[in-house]
């Protein structure tokens, strides 16, 4: 039986129902510390920012904070989650390209040290929202290095028309966003932000990004304080995926950085990066109960217990991945199913051509690499229930979000006359 640090999956399935998602949490610790070990300089401090997005939950966000990490949120939603877990407000950093006055109120008021600018009207609220709260907050511009990043076309966002921040040819327009900061007693303009995608597996399009953003800081010639390089790294979903391990990428990208910065003359204070996928994927795992099982003219289905609900990345990205039969994990595989999830769409299709032992009902499977964008990207479709998520660590597990019921689905559905 394939156990995940230490406990054995039907264990798992067996106390916490099924589907499961589930984290081996000395993983997690692995990933979080390799990052924060091995992204230090002698010439600049450094700062390692999880992005939330990839999964987020008071018992991850209690984890980051005990390893010194940071964080990013993108929404109110992930804000408030930090919020309830008491993750420190200058650890924090507000991204997103159309942030909502209430979403930059709730920030201010939480005293969260900094906002990444996306555009020039988002300089204009934050103005006039840290003016009226009289409440102090740093600001970085999140700048288009344009950047081509080899990934799915989805998840680049440094095209030149990515709907995210301004492209890096806007000088006279992002010197006018400063100067408006400037003028603000409450907002400090502290440096810039790039993000170039995500799932990228070489360190070239981090290298070109590091020496575009060196070379426009130099252009511009502003003050810079910060300069925030973002995330991106990608994991290993399949065999054909060969990542960059941590060590090698973080010392890789401060010996790029620190060379670009000396030869253009140019000091920061700090530079800080935004791993999310990479701290949580490859710790990650869905369980799934094996259903009925289907053979049409020219494939074997395997139905499982959950599908695009849990996890949307296979129908949105074509996105590849593996699995195993938990309980047959020492039987020889001797033929290719189709991984069909429970959802009425024909595109519900987790896995592809997967090479498996003999699969029968009760059968336990096991995907490979579901940590990120897999929870945080699930729904109800079909008024399906998200799974629990459970942190396992030699041979203990605890449950770190409970499993949606059907009456936690009802909550929400309230009928009520409106007064108009
Ligand atoms: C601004 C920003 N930072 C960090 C990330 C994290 O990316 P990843 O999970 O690929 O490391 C993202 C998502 O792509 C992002 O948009
Ligand atoms: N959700 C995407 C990545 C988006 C990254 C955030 N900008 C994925 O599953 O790969």
């Amino acid at each position: 039986m394939f156990k995940i640090s230490g406990v054995a999956c039907d264990t798992l399935l067996e106390t916490c129902g099924s589907p499961l998602v589930v984290y081996d949490e000395n993983k997690i610790d692995e990933q979080i510390r390799s990052y924060v070990n091995n992204f230090k300089s002698n010439v600049f401090d450094t700062e390692v920012v999880y992005a939330s997005k990839a999964f987020t939950c008071t018992a991850m966000l209690e984890k980051l904070e005990q390893e010194s990490a940071s964080i990013d949120v993108v929404s109110g939603g992930e804000l408030y989650v930090a919020i309830q877990a008491n993750f420190p407000a200058n650890r924090i950093y507000f991204h997103g390209n159309n942030k909502l006055d209430e979403e930059i109120e709730m920030a201010l008021s939480y005293h969260v040290q900094t906002i990444v600018i996306d555009n020039m009207h988002e300089v204009e609220r934050v103005v006039a929202l840290a003016d009226k709260l009289k409440q102090p907050v740093d600001v970085l511009i999140r700048i288009n290095p344009k950047v081509e990043a080899h990934t799915h076309e989805f998840i680049a966002t440094a095209t030149p028309d990515s709907k995210f921040g301004i492209s890096m040819d806007l000088v006279d327009e992002i010197k006018d966003m400063i100067a408006k900061i400037d003028a603000c007693t409450y907002v400090t303009f502290k440096g810039f932000h790039s993000h170039i995608g995500s799932q990228i597996l070489a360190t070239e399009g981090f290298m070109a990004a590091i020496d575009k953003m060196v070379g426009f800081i130099k252009d511009i010639n502003v003050d810079v304080s910060i300069l925030n390089i973002g995330g991106g790294f990608g994991v290993r979903y399949t065999k054909e995926d060969q990542p960059v391990p941590t060590d090698i990428m973080c010392q890789t990208l401060i010996e790029a950085l620190e060379n670009a910065l000396a030869q253009a003359q140019i000091q920061v204070d700090k530079v800080c990066m935004e791993p999310g996928r990479s701290i949580v994927g490859e710790a990650g795992y869905s369980l799934y109960t094996v259903g009925f099982t289907k053979q049409t003219q020219n494939k074997t289905f395997v139905f499982i217990d959950g599908g695009m609900a849990d996890n949307i990345r296979p129908a949105l990205y074509d996105a590849k991945y593996e699995c195993i039969i938990a309980n047959k994990d020492q039987q020889p595989a001797v033929r290719t199913y189709e991984i069909a999830g429970k959802c009425c769409e024909s595109g519900d299709i987790l896995i592809h051509d997967a090479l498996l032992p003999e699969v029968e009902a009760n059968d336990i499977l096991v995907m490979f690499t579901t940590g990120a964008y897999g929870y945080s990207m699930a729904s109800n479709y079909n008024r399906l229930n998200r799974p629990a998520v459970i942190f396992v660590k030699d041979g203990k597990a605890r449950q770190v979000i409970a499993r949606e019921t059907f009456e936690t689905q009802m909550i929400l559905d309230v009928q009520k006359d409106i007064e108009l």
